[in-house]
């Protein structure tokens, strides 16, 4: 169910001595970790765009990423699954399921199959329905009809767009409005089951309507994914988010519970950024 938090300043609550950073105790003894960073910091040349982002994330919630733009969330992301390779330099360590996946030894394909991602602009391939869904299957090599007719259905139902497209799957993707696409990215990385859904600003672009119902398959794909999403809408990040975390200069300022993030912050900054005064 989606969380109902009244988005209202809460600037009574900050004492003069608050902390000028608050990062959440996710001790692996009380929550089970399903990716964590240490030391990351990233550098576009020599410009240190993200640094201090310790962070860990929790099986099964989701995470909202929050700040300005130009704050670092895109960058921190991006890094999460090696989308920065090639684009900045990624120092530190990403640990997924005991292994530092930011090394050099890393098969970046295999690991992009456990940690997924789905972008601001849908971007459906010039290909049917069903052939978006199966195409990154069938490079690896699964050719079963009766296989990859089941992927589609298990996929798309999960992405909650099986009953609208299931009459014409042979349709090509482009045709489908932003929020289907939008849904049929989504569909396209679970058919890889995932264990990992990174998105970054995935209803910006759409329509309320469509936003919302973006918003719904997180809350129903939580039940068996790891979210982390980059949000520009507070409102959604309080909505759908378990844990936020606010990001401010290439720092991640708070990291906590989104209900004590937008009730009670406990960062000055983050109060000033909630409350409306930046950003
Ligand atoms: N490809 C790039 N090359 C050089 N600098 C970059 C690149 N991408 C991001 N930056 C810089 O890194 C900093 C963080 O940008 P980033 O896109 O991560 O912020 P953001 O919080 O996601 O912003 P937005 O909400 O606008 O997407 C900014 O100063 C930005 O200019």
């Amino acid at each position: 169910m989606a969380n109902t938090i009244d988005l209202k300043p809460v600037s009574e609550f900050i004492s003069e001595d608050a902390p000028a950073r608050y990062v959440y105790d996710m001790s692996p003894e009380k929550h089970e970790i399903a990716l964590s960073t240490h030391d990351l910091q990233v550098y576009y040349g020599d410009n240190l765009a993200l640094s201090e982002g310790d962070l860990a994330f929790e099986r099964y919630k989701i995470t909202s990423l929050i700040g300005a733009s130009g704050s670092g969330k895109s960058t921190f992301l991006r890094s999460l699954n090696r989308m920065n390779d090639g684009v900045a330099t990624v120092k530190g360590n990403i640990t997924y399921r005991g292994v530092d996946i930011n090394t050099k030894a890393i098969d970046v394909y295999e690991m992009r199959r456990h940690i997924g991602m789905v972008f601001q602009r849908p971007n459906p391939f010039a290909k049917s329905i069903y052939n978006n869904i199966t195409f990154a299957l069938t490079q690896r090599g699964v050719t079963d009809k009766q296989e990859l007719d089941e992927i589609v259905e298990t996929s798309l139902r999960q992405a909650a767009l099986w009953d609208e497209v299931k009459d014409e799957l042979n349709k090509s993707a482009l045709a489908l409005s932003g929020g289907q696409a939008q849904r049929l990215v989504i569909a396209r990385a679970l058919a890889l089951k995932p264990d990992i859904l990174l998105l970054d600003e995935p209803s910006s672009a759409l329509d309320p309507i469509s936003s919302a119902q973006v918003e719904d398959t997180l809350l129903e794909l939580k039940n068996q994914y790891t979210i982390i999403i980059v949000t520009h809408n507070m409102q959604q990040a309080a909505r759908i988010s378990d844990y936020t975390a606010f990001f401010h200069m290439g720092k991640v300022i708070e990291y906590d519970l989104t209900r004590k993030i937008f009730t009670r912050p406990k960062v000055a900054l983050t109060n000033d950024y909630i409350s409306g005064n930046f950003g």
